[in-house]
């Protein structure tokens, strides 16, 4: 580990995350660091992109006098594809052949999407095997693969399936992310934002004052950004892993943003679906009185500055009202938002009423 890793720590059962570079060749120390016995046996599942890098972990893991006796790969279909509940059932199978046992350990490498497999995979396998999260993307850094929370589509909805499973530890190392493409870094980037939002004004000031240095992986400002969106989750999930409530506050933008994903049969940005999702709940905030109209234009003019899209086609309505109804924070039949009272002040908007979601719609239909 070099001197300028940071270690950030979660309260509870979740192991450390780490932030730095040249992470991933020292992993076998790392693991032994984080981990109270070795493992015999360890599953790299990881997402196409990182075929390379998964191979060369398996080569660093699998030294002839190290202490594991087989180190296996699962490569998975790329993306939103990984989260089908068939991809799960490849990598049991993985598991069931090769008498993995609870003793056993799962890494996850790659994006969100690969880190909400993996993690869900290490839930289910025998009821809970130990999982190592290796996030490849700005997204996964700051929030997939911390937090514990794993998540698998069906055809109804986004994450419908899943459980809460904490990481053993989460390695986040910045030079992976030289190969992930501008658009990706980009729609990563809307859940800093999003921490920006609900947490760390700190992170809307860095943006304002130059948006391209911010998605920079390569300075200051971006790792700033980075670590305080991390920090906020740790602290977040710390507190309520079992989201019982102060951890629907990582949902801002969620509540329409999956729906979006969920019309857009998840060929959509998770990034990109919950950027016009966070200027809808403020939209929403606006029109209820809880957030000024300066407050609620700083959400478009920072996600623009970026990139990022803020409005969707007016006519998609309808389906989207009827997708958010399956969300995971409505109670029977009343829907529940996130919503800002103040930036960095978040809270709970029950049941509102459909005219008023109808309203906010109108302020960001395109
Ligand atoms: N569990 C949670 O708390 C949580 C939080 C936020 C998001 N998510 C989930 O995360 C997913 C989105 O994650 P994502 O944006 O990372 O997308 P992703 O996992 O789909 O990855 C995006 C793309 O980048 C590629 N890629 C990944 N790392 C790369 C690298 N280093 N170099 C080159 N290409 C690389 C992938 O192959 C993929 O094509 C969504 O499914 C979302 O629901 C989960
Ligand atoms: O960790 C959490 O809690 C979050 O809500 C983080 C979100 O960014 C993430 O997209 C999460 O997977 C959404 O969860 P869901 O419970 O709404 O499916
Ligand atoms: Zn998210």
């Amino acid at each position: 580990m070099t001197e300028a890793t940071t270690r950030i720590s979660v309260t509870g059962a979740h192991g450390d995350v780490l932030l730095g570079t040249g992470l991933i060749p020292q992993l076998d120390t790392l693991l032994q660091d984080a981990l109270d016995d070795a493992p015999e046996q360890i599953l790299i599942i990881h997402a196409p992109s990182l075929a390379v890098v998964a191979g060369e972990v398996r080569e660093q893991l699998q030294a002839p006098a190290g202490p594991y006796r087989r180190v296996l790969l699962a490569e998975v279909p790329d993306a939103e594809d990984a989260k089908r509940l068939e991809v799960a059932q490849f990598c049991w199978q993985i598991l069931g052949q090769a008498d993995f046992t609870r003793s056993d350990l799962i890494i996850g490498l790659g994006g969100g999407a690969t880190t909400d497999l993996a993690g869900w995979v290490a839930a289910s396998w025998l009821r809970g095997v130990r999982v190592v999260q290796i996030p490849t993307t700005v997204l996964a850094m700051a929030d997939a693969a911390v937090g514990g929370k794993t998540g698998m589509n069906t055809a109804e909805g986004k994450n419908m399936v899943g459980a809460f499973h904490v990481p053993e530890l989460v390695v986040c190392d910045l030079e992976v992310l030289d190969s992930l493409a501008e658009n990706e870094r980009i729609a990563g980037f809307a859940e800093v934002v999003k921490c920006g939002f609900i947490a760390e004004p700190e992170i809307l000031d860095l943006i304002e004052e130059n948006p391209s240095e911010a998605v920079n992986p390569g300075s200051a400002a971006f790792r700033r950004c980075l670590e305080l969106s991390i920090a906020t989750k740790a602290r977040v999930v710390g507190e309520d892993p079992g989201e019982k409530g102060l951890r629907e506050i990582l949902n801002y933008g969620h509540t329409l943003g999956h729906a979006i994903e969920h019309s857009e049969r998840y060929q959509w940005r998770h990034g990109a679906a919950i950027s016009i999702g966070m200027v809808f709940a403020a939209e929403l905030a606006r029109l209820s009185g809880r957030l000024s109209d300066v407050e609620a234009d700083r959400h478009r003019s920072i996600l623009e500055s970026l990139g990022l899209p803020t409005s969707y086609p007016s006519g998609r309505w309808p389906t989207l009202l009827a997708t958010m109804r399956r969300d995971k924070k409505a109670r029977g039949s009343m829907l529940r938002f996130i919503v800002l009272d103040a930036i960095g002040k978040p809270s709970v908007m029950q049941a509102p009423d459909e005219s008023l979601l109808f309203a906010a719609y109108q302020e960001i239909a395109g």
